[in-house]
């Protein structure tokens, strides 16, 4: 896989530096105390040595005020810029803020082609805040199935940004990501790829080396890895110097940003995800081929399974560390496919109720929004998480009352089977 993909790089060809890097960088050892981890700097305002001559920064001028600059947002910052092979990281206060600071760079007018399946918040934002604040135009469309040409003909003059998401918030639709990054580059005006890589991760994708403009995460999720920060960040290339100083000034201007805590808890988290997302890979991948056995279950949804429709698009695009991650691993366990991300999706038999009877009877997995923790959770996306999406809309894309979707976190994978096994005999075995 890590040849078959092409990763030719050194930083590409050094897989393994991701587990490095992500336990060092951003946490070296404090130059006045020694303290191996960094401290956590609360202060609001830093002294000044004259009027407007403060200490060096790491990417722009020195420490004044810390909603425009902080010591630990900082390293969180440099940190993740090195896990997504990219320059410049700007860390906000929530994957949502992120979103619309993002939208904000874009103007007044501006009009936004977006996969057509996407975290509910973001299609909130997309079509009924952006619309209103700042007149943006927004095209979804079916980036697993459009042509090239259809692609290309919904570009306009003023479409400034092309968001996709892989897999996609709930339905897991996977994007040839490369190739759709190629076909809108192709276009005169070039607009801006954005990817959101919150459901795989730094560890299972890398969407700079892919061609991206721009990197995005929910940070609230397998990045911080523990559900106890709610935080975003941005990571582009060196080529985007200015758009990235664009985005640091809306980022102090606007003031969407992180508390020095937060960005401390999420340097910690950081350390420990190429650990948990190998665990998480593995038990999805697990408890994916289990269900797919189930007579209760009528669809499992997986990309990582070998029998997924887009297996292969997805095993194309995968990270170098995931890469040599998988083609380490005994071929026992790559028997139904391999891991990719902790994300499983499923339809239930059983009929109106059935998803809904399922997730009170899970003893588990806990019935909640979010994901990316080292717990397991559920929910039912159509009537959570994506319930703010119209129900027409919602159905064209596949988000039915029937579709739950799990988290899969890093408990024992058989206790995680057990307890997924024991809801769905309880609620579909006995209406059977
Ligand atoms: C809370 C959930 N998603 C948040 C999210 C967001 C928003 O992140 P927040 O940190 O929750 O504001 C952005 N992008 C994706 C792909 C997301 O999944 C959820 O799907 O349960």
């Amino acid at each position: 896989l890590l040849h078959q993909n092409g990763y030719n790089r050194p930083e590409e060809r050094r897989p393994d530096g991701f587990a490095t890097n992500a336990i060092h960088v951003g946490s070296e050892p404090s130059q006045e105390t020694g303290a191996v981890m960094p401290a956590i700097s609360l202060s609001t305002t830093f002294k000044q040595d004259a009027v407007g001559v403060h200490k060096g920064r790491l990417f722009w001028n020195g420490y004044e005020y810390s909603r425009s600059g902080n010591p630990n947002r900082d390293a969180f910052e440099k940190a993740i810029s090195s896990l997504e092979f990219g320059k410049y990281g700007i860390a906000f206060a929530s994957g949502s803020a992120t979103t619309a600071t993002v939208i904000q760079s874009l103007g007044p007018g501006a009009h936004v082609l977006a996969v057509n399946d996407v975290y509910g918040g973001t299609f909130r934002y997309l079509t009924r805040v952006a619309e209103e604040t700042q007149g943006l135009e927004v095209t979804f469309v079916d980036l697993q199935t459009a042509s090239d040409k259809e692609i290309l003909s919904k570009i306009r003059p003023n479409t400034k940004l092309v968001w996709i998401e892989s897999p996609t918030n709930p339905t897991l639709r996977v994007i040839d990501v490369p190739h759709i990054i190629r076909v809108v580059h192709s276009h005169p005006s070039r607009p801006l790829v954005l990817v959101d890589n919150t459901f795989l991760s730094p560890f299972y994708s890398s969407p700079l080396l892919l061609g991206a403009d721009i990197v995005m995460h929910s940070v609230t999720k397998y990045i911080n890895g523990h559900s106890d920060v709610v935080m975003g960040v941005l990571v582009l290339p060196e080529r985007h110097l200015q758009l990235a100083e664009r985005l640091r000034y809306l980022q102090n201007a606007s003031g969407a940003i992180p508390s020095p805590f937060d960005c401390w808890l999420a340097l910690r988290g950081v350390k420990t995800l190429p650990l948990r997302m190998k665990q998480h890979g593995l038990n999805a991948l697990r408890i994916a081929s289990r269900l797919a056995e189930s007579p209760y279950v009528q669809e499992v949804i997986y990309p990582g399974l070998v029998n997924h429709p887009r297996h292969a698009v997805a095993l194309a695009s995968l990270s170098p560390h995931a890469a040599k991650f998988i083609d380490s691993l005994p071929a026992e366990t790559l028997t139904h496919g391999v891991p990719y991300g902790g994300m499983v999706s499923f339809r239930i038999k059983g009929g109106e109720g059935a998803a809904e009877k399922f997730l009170t009877k899970t003893r588990l997995f806990t019935l909640a929004e979010s994901l990316g923790g080292v717990e397991s959770l559920a929910e039912l996306p159509a009537l959570m998480t994506h319930g703010s999406i119209p129900k027409e809309e919602r159905e064209k894309i596949g988000i039915n009352e029937d579709l739950i979707r799990l988290s899969i976190g890093c408990e024992e994978a058989e206790d995680l089977i057990d307890d997924i096994e024991q809801a769905l005999e309880n609620v579909v075995g006995e209406s059977a």
